[in-house]
């Protein structure tokens, strides 16, 4: 009797069903393909080729977040870093591109030091940065949640700035599905790369461990004195004795995390600019969703905002053009995104 026929309900109901049913994996006995089938309990991870190890797909599963240890060559980040070196000296630039610097030195006098620049954002048409979306050995475990097709949603250089002295270089607790038009939310996964060793010092990620299988949350600016920067959203009433994770990373080494796991990363206390590069990949058979009534209403209207101060866009973009425009295909087919 296969296991599957000794569960009596399925949790989640047919839907829970369906996900069961795509994880069906013939299993070979005796050197022959068995007719046998297995149902696996694996929710968040798909079976790509065995790149996962079965205790890689246990933890992901248990805390939404996956680090693999030295995944980009010293090189590659060494090329990322002079294409962001050229971007911040404009010698380089793209359509779509957004440059932005930390709250306390925008709302303060100008700052000519391409220095001041925290991040930038939406790199799809700058060859050499979009290049990171594309190295197979990133795309091999995006597979493992999205499945063959895949988009590369949004993209980010983040250069955490030594703190002003107000706190501003930290980033809310959040999930990135707040600012996501699209589900389902397992077939989302982020890359985040260090592109030098990053700890506490500097301002590592933080993670709630879990918090992937709750929901998403109601986001809004938090009430810090010191300022926050535009668009960085944090969880409401967010409880800072929730158990946290420090993700202390080596150069290179790369974290891959489900969008609903809350995490943030705290003040950059160095001198230096703390260095990461990520992409936010989805299958393209997700599908949009409409905001509208929603929590994440109010990120929609603060997109539609933006796209009127820098384009003078009067008729209310939807997030979904937002983010159509932006989505680039990185391997097999775009069928719906
Ligand atoms: C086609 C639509 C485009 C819309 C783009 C936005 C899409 C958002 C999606 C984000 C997805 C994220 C996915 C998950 C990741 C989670 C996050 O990272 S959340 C943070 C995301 N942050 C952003 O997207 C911010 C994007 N930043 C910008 O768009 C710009 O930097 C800017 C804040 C609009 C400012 O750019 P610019 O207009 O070039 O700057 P200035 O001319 O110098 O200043 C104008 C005005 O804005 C104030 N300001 C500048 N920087 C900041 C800042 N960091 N924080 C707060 N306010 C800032 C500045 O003081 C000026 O204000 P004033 O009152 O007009 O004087
Ligand atoms: N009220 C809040 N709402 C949302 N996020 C918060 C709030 N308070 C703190 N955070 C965030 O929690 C995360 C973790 O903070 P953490 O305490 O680790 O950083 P830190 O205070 O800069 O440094 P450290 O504690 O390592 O000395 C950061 O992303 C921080 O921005
Ligand atoms: O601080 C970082 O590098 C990551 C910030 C983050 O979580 C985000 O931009 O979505
Ligand atoms: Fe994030
Ligand atoms: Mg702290």
């Amino acid at each position: 009797m296969s296991a599957m026929q000794t569960r009596s309900t399925f949790p989640g109901g047919p839907g829970r069903l369906a996900v069961l049913q795509r994880h069906l994996v013939a299993v070979p006995v005796s050197g022959q393909v068995s007719t046998a089938i297995y149902p696996t309990d694996f929710q968040y991870t798909l079976n790509n080729n065995n790149v996962l190890t079965l205790e890689q797909r246990q933890f992901y599963e248990e805390n939404g977040f996956l680090v693999i240890k030295n995944l980009v060559s010293q090189e590659d980040l060494e090329s990322f870093r002079n294409a962001f070196e050229r971007i911040c000296k404009k010698e380089v630039s793209a359509p779509g591109l957004v440059i932005m610097r930390d709250v306390a030195i925008a709302k303060s006098e100008y700052v000519p030091d391409q220095k001041a620049i925290t991040k930038v954002q939406d790199f799809q048409e700058v060859p050499e940065l979009f290049r990171y979306c594309s190295l197979p050995q990133i795309i091999k475990y995006v597979e493992c949640f999205t499945g063959p097709n895949i988009m590369a949603m949004h993209t980010m250089l983040i250069n955490k700035p030594p703190d002003a002295g107000k706190k501003t270089s930290r980033h809310p607790m959040h999930q990135d599905l707040h600012y996501f038009p699209f589900r389902p939310a397992e077939h989302v996964v982020c890359a985040w790369t260090a592109m030098e060793r990053i700890d506490r010092s500097n301002g590592c990620l933080v993670v709630l461990p879990g918090t992937h299988k709750g929901t998403l949350k109601q986001h809004d600016y938090p009430e810090w004195e010191g300022g926050v920067n535009k668009m960085y959203h944090g969880i409401r009433d967010y409880d800072p004795n929730n158990p946290r994770v420090h993700l202390v990373m080596e150069k290179g080494d790369t974290v891959f995390f489900h969008p609903l796991l809350i995490h943030g990363s705290g003040m950059n206390r160095t001198a230096g600019f703390r260095k990461a590069i990520s992409c936010h990949y989805a299958s393209a058979d997700c599908h949009y969703i409409d905001v509208k009534g929603t929590t994440q209403e109010i990120i929609e209207k603060e997109v539609a905002e933006i796209a009127f101060k820098r384009y003078g866009l009067e008729t209310a973009i939807d997030l979904k053009d937002a983010w159509m425009a932006r989505g680039r295909i990185v391997k097999g087919v775009r069928t719906s995104l």
